[in-house]
């Protein structure tokens, strides 16, 4: 305030100095106050400039300081860290499937014009799933550094803990920059954190940046060759817009290792390490069931500081041991016996469910494995069928008998019941439960499900469905016992090599189908 007043002061005073500076001068051209007068007008417009400096350069370098202050939090925003990583595929061990899938797109990158010019547009999103440490970030990393592109990495919490206010914003920078240093790969880390399902009622910090994501996904100009890559422990947290053809809809799961895989990581890791020459990569694979691509790069580097710390000049087998156990008391997860106890269990009971899926031919197995995924510590993956809107009775029950097949076989081989079947049990219940009550499968007759109906015949219903389930467990059990052999087969393998696809269980199975397919022809033939 008191600054304007100054300043207006000097104003009114230069201005009535002009004039009648410029009065005097208009007045008398002879006049010899001429160069006084000349002198007065030049200091005062002097003295206006100084003025004008002094009092109004306060409000400039304000001004400028905004400037700064805004170009500094755009450089913030703006000075989106990329670097052209080095790693390559080769870095990467294990993953094959997903490596190929994602030659294609590399392949994209690297000749886009062959692709534009048949009208074939980049493949934008592509969603990385699975439990940490798998090698999701160091994947990105090589498809970046096998085109070549500027790697951009951001984490999802960062969006919503570092950058409150301002998340919308930087997502609009972040590929601002990556298109402008395209041939870009932006990889974003624990994209649950933005990308978690909405709330229908709420306008967010965390919605605005997931909304600004949604707007530049689909904003892509297809002469920018910008993929963006997307990690998360968590898919099923995901907002389904964010899952939608154009934007995320290339998913690809990136599980722990199998025994092969993580001989293969070992090495990696331990390629520039001096081992001691007895030391078997192969059998430390084996020991390290369970865990991730980060315990085995963790588990090389401890073996390798115990070895220092016992001023050893290799590491050896007793440090790897030592490694091993350090990383497993670390994450508390079962020590080596019980893990292979429980590894037993797992291989037969995923063989229990493959095997009873072969001899029902129900869907195709595409892959068993027993690499722990989310809660369950096995699997079988069938292959995706056609939708199915009406299934028969017998179709049903081969289902359960599925489902029942990896308690079966626990029970055949260990004689025992463990807590493995807990889901299984679940849907077995649940698909009894809609025979009896909903189609009418039962003999309770075709009742449909009415709560009325339901508490007066609760224990009837429970009978029945009990009926359905002894049934179908009793045919199970009976055909595991037949195929007995089969079992172990299929068992063994999956303890040696964790994961088959379904070429390997078939050939495995080879004599079995043989036998099957020849007893089903005497049966069309009679
Ligand atoms: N397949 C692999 N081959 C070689 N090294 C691997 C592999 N998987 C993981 N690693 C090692 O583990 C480290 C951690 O992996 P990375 O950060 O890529 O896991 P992530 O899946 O992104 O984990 P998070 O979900 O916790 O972010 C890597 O830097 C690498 O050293
Ligand atoms: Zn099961």
């Amino acid at each position: 305030m008191k600054k304007k007043m100054v300043l207006m002061f000097f104003l009114i005073f230069l201005s009535i100095t002009i004039i009648s500076s410029l009065s005097l001068f208009s007045g008398d051209e002879t006049n010899n106050s001429f160069v006084n007068k000349d002198r007065l007008l030049l200091i005062g417009i002097t003295a206006f400039f100084f003025i004008y400096y002094i009092k109004l350069d306060k409000p400039f370098q304000y001004a400028h300081a905004t400037i700064n202050n805004e170009k500094k939090e755009n450089d913030q925003n703006n000075n989106e860290f990329f670097t052209k990583p080095k790693v390559t595929f080769e870095d990467v061990a294990g993953l094959e499937e997903v490596k190929e899938e994602l030659i294609e797109v590399i392949d994209f990158i690297n000749e886009v014009e062959k692709y534009q010019k048949m009208g074939a547009k980049i493949p934008k999103g592509i969603l990385f799933y699975g439990p940490p440490g798998t090698g999701k970030t160091l994947l990105a990393s090589a498809v970046a550094g096998e085109t070549k592109s500027s790697f951009f990495t951001a984490s999802g919490s960062e969006f919503v803990e570092k950058y409150v206010g301002v998340g919308a914003k930087r997502v609009r920078t972040l590929f601002e920059k990556a298109k402008k240093e395209a041939p870009s790969v932006i990889f974003i880390d624990e994209i649950d954190a933005i990308g978690a399902k909405r709330h229908l009622d709420s306008n967010n910090e965390k919605d605005q940046t997931l909304n600004q994501l949604l707007i530049e996904l689909d904003g892509f100009n297809t002469d920018q060759t910008v993929v963006v890559i997307g990690a998360t422990n968590r898919l099923d947290l995901l907002d389904e817009a964010l899952l939608r053809p154009g934007r995320f809809d290339r998913h690809m799961f990136i599980g722990n290792p199998n025994v092969k895989a993580r001989e293969e990581i070992l090495k990696v890791h331990t390629k520039n390490k001096p081992l001691d020459t007895d030391i078997k990569i192969a059998d430390l694979a084996k020991k390290t069931h369970g865990m991730s691509g980060a315990h085995l790069s963790n588990i090389a580097n401890e073996a390798a500081i115990i070895a220092v710390r016992e001023n050893q000049t290799t590491i050896s087998i007793k440090h790897f041991e030592q490694a091993i156990e350090r990383v497993i008391a670390g994450l508390q997860i079962k020590n080596p016996t019980v893990l292979l106890k429980e590894k037993q269990i797992v291989a037969y009971h995923e063989s229990g469910h493959a095997l009873i899926g072969k001899i029902l031919s129900t869907d195709m197995v595409q892959k068993v494995s027993i690499i722990p995924r989310g809660q369950a510590l096995g699997y079988v993956l069938h292959m995706p069928q056609d939708d199915r809107y009406i299934m028969t009775k017998e179709e049903l029950c081969s289902k359960i008998m599925v489902m029942l097949g990896g308690r079966a076989a626990e029970e055949i081989i260990f004689g025992h019941l463990s807590t493995g079947a807990k889901d299984d049990l679940k849907k077995v219940t649940e698909i009894a439960m809609q025979m009896v009550c909903e189609y009418g499968m039962s003999d309770l007759g075709y009742m449909s499900n009415n709560p009325t109906m339901m508490q007066v015949l609760g224990r009837q219903i429970n009978k029945e469905m009990n009926k359905i389930i002894d049934e179908c467990y009793n045919t199970t059990l009976e055909h595991l016992k037949t195929y007995k052999n089969e079992l172990e087969k299929i068992s063994a393998a999956l303890m040696e090599r964790e994961t088959l696809n379904g070429d390997e269980l078939n050939e495995l199975l080879k004599d079995f189908m043989e036998k099957a397919k020849e007893s089903k022809k005497e049966l069309e033939a009679v």
